[in-house]
């Protein structure tokens, strides 16, 4: 059985302050649910929030980092400094990323393998544009994303990774691919990981859907057979909204 994954990018939201009373907000609340609750936020306030989170349910996430180990690259944050604050998982190629900071299938690939040397959870993401969309080339698009981000990843390191399909004209538009599209799609992925690896594997690794993802939703959603989870943006911001997303 797979763990479900309700995951919340903050993207460049909120204070090392707002995020405290935030956790503080919800820690109580969602204290007996069953879903793996984590919480994506920038890097200032990952140290914070590691240690307001100790002894809750309540995981944290970072949104990029470097896929060298170290070196010559002003501004950025490498495995091993997410490590050293026990950072459970990070959000890996993220559209907005992919779209303003040159982030590619290549460097998604180093970095999945980068972090997963580390012991850190990928959260790969992989989605479609309406154009694309709209061409209907939509299966092709994620396959290509999925097996060029797995790319010399051993099975036993597959088992780990999480995808989170995004298609990206539902993010932040209040559009939502419809449950069954987006399970659709969902399952699409789990055959060519099945393909890449085995059927074991793709049984395995946990499949996220993201884009507009809200307390209205998320139930929907979640029933569809092949979703494990969401990543939500918008909504996650919110203390109420997120503790109704956990508990959904
Ligand atoms: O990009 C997203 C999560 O990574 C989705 O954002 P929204 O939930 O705001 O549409």
């Amino acid at each position: 059985m797979r763990k479900p994954i309700i995951a919340g990018n903050w993207k460049m939201h909120k204070t090392i302050n707002e995020a405290l009373q935030f956790i503080d907000e919800v820690k109580d609340k969602i204290k007996n649910t069953d879903v793996e609750a984590v919480i994506c936020a920038p890097f200032t306030m990952l140290y914070e929030m590691k240690k307001a989170t100790k002894g809750t349910n309540i995981k944290i996430g970072a949104q990029n980092m470097h896929f060298e180990e170290s070196g010559a690259f002003t501004g950025e944050v490498s495995a091993l400094m997410l490590k050293e604050l026990e950072i459970d998982y990070v959000i890996i190629g993220h559209s907005e990323r992919r779209q303003y900071f040159n982030e590619t299938d290549e460097t998604v690939n180093k970095k999945v393998i980068k972090a997963l040397e580390h012991g850190i959870i990928p959260i790969v993401c992989v989605g479609e544009t309406l154009q694309e969309r709209e061409e209907d080339k939509t299966k092709n698009v994620v396959k290509d994303q999925v097996k060029a981000a797995f790319e010399n990843v051993s099975s036993e390191d597959a088992k780990k990774v999480v995808i989170a399909y995004e298609p990206i004209w539902a993010i932040g538009t209040g559009k939502t691919a419809s449950s069954k599209d987006a399970n659709d799609v969902i399952s699409y992925i789990r055959e060519v990981i099945k393909d890449i690896y085995s059927e074991d594997v793709s049984e395995e690794v946990r499949i996220q859907y993201g884009g507009s993802v809200k307390p209205s939703n998320v139930e929907e959603i979640m029933n569809e057979e092949d979703i494990d989870g969401a990543l939500v943006g918008g909504a996650s911001l919110n203390p109420a909204d997120y503790v109704e997303l956990v508990n959904f």
